[in-house]
């Protein structure tokens, strides 16, 4: 069985995606999804890596089994919820987007309106299927930890009242909640997002972001406390050389969700 995919985004993620799943004989990608300004490098991308792949402005209506969004927030809107109504599967990155009050219930009404699913990937973190197993006994606390060097905060919030580029020792630029961290950061506090949903929800969520010069992975740290007993973890992930905001796990996190729609076993 082929699946064909329309990719939503052709940035950092959706590139690196498309490289990776090129040779993939049960995968096609049949579209790519892109704003009006993103449509001639689009069309450069896919005659390199996805030649059969229509470059379009919205979902195409036909030959599309399952969308894959790597657009950004505000590609929830205006390309997944309609997907979903017309009964076209989803699985989504800019998980941080369901940070909006309503949004995960309007993505859950979509879906069933539909009669289909919206998956969120785990991205850039892991144990994401301990967490969310975790809940159903019962949580307690659950503190989230985003540190990347400073550069990967430019054009946030973070660079207010700071030169990120001279910061020598590593600055709390946030704490709060995970609610608050996926609205002011859309590009780097998705994982605090994907946390929260898995675990305590997005308001009960203790989250930290750092600015760290000593670094130069991508560190997400977990602390969960609840029934199941504790878990603590670290990663210290590669930052895309094409968008350093985002770690190259994130890529493989959304490879990994598209080939299990196509694979006859999953794990
Ligand atoms: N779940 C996770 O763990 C992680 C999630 N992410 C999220 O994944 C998303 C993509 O990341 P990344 O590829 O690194 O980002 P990039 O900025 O490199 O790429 C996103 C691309 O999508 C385009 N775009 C913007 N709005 C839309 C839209 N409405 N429809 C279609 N395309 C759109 C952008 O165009 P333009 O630049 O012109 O706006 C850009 O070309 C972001 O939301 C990011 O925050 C990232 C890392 C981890
Ligand atoms: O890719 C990462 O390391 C995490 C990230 O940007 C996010 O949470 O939005």
């Amino acid at each position: 069985m082929t699946v064909r995919f329309a990719l939503i985004g052709c940035g950092a993620i959706g590139t690196a995606l498309l490289e990776l799943v090129q040779a993939d004989a049960d995968l096609q990608a049949a579209a790519i999804v892109v704003p009006a300004h993103g449509m001639g490098q689009a069309r450069s991308v896919a005659g390199r890596l996805a030649p059969n792949a229509r470059v379009t402005q919205s979902v195409p209506f036909l030959g599309v089994d399952l969308i894959l969004e790597a657009g950004g927030h505000s590609a929830i809107e205006q390309h997944v919820l309609p997907a979903l109504q017309r009964g076209v599967p989803a699985i989504v990155a800019s998980v941080g987007a369901l940070s909006a009050h309503g949004l995960p219930e309007q993505l859950e009404a979509a879906a069933r309106d539909g009669g289909t699913q919206v998956q969120l990937i785990a991205g850039a973190i892991g144990a994401i299927d301990a967490l969310a197993a975790a809940r159903i006994g019962g949580l307690e606390t659950v503190r989230y930890t985003g540190r990347k060097p400073p550069l990967a905060w430019s054009g946030t919030p973070a660079e207010q009242g700071r030169e990120l580029e001279t910061l020598t020792a590593e600055t709390v630029i946030f704490e709060g909640s995970a609610r608050e961290a996926a609205h002011l950061y859309p590009k780097n506090a998705n994982v605090a997002a994907t946390v929260s949903l898995a675990g305590l929800g997005l308001d009960r969520t203790a989250v930290r972001l750092i600015a760290d010069p000593a670094v130069t992975e991508n560190v997400h740290q977990v602390e969960a406390t609840g029934a199941f007993g504790r878990f603590e973890l670290t990663m210290r992930n590669q930052p895309l050389s094409a968008n350093p905001k985002t770690s190259a796990l994130t890529v493989y996190s959304a490879v990994r969700a598209l080939r299990g729609r196509a694979a006859p076993l999953v794990i």
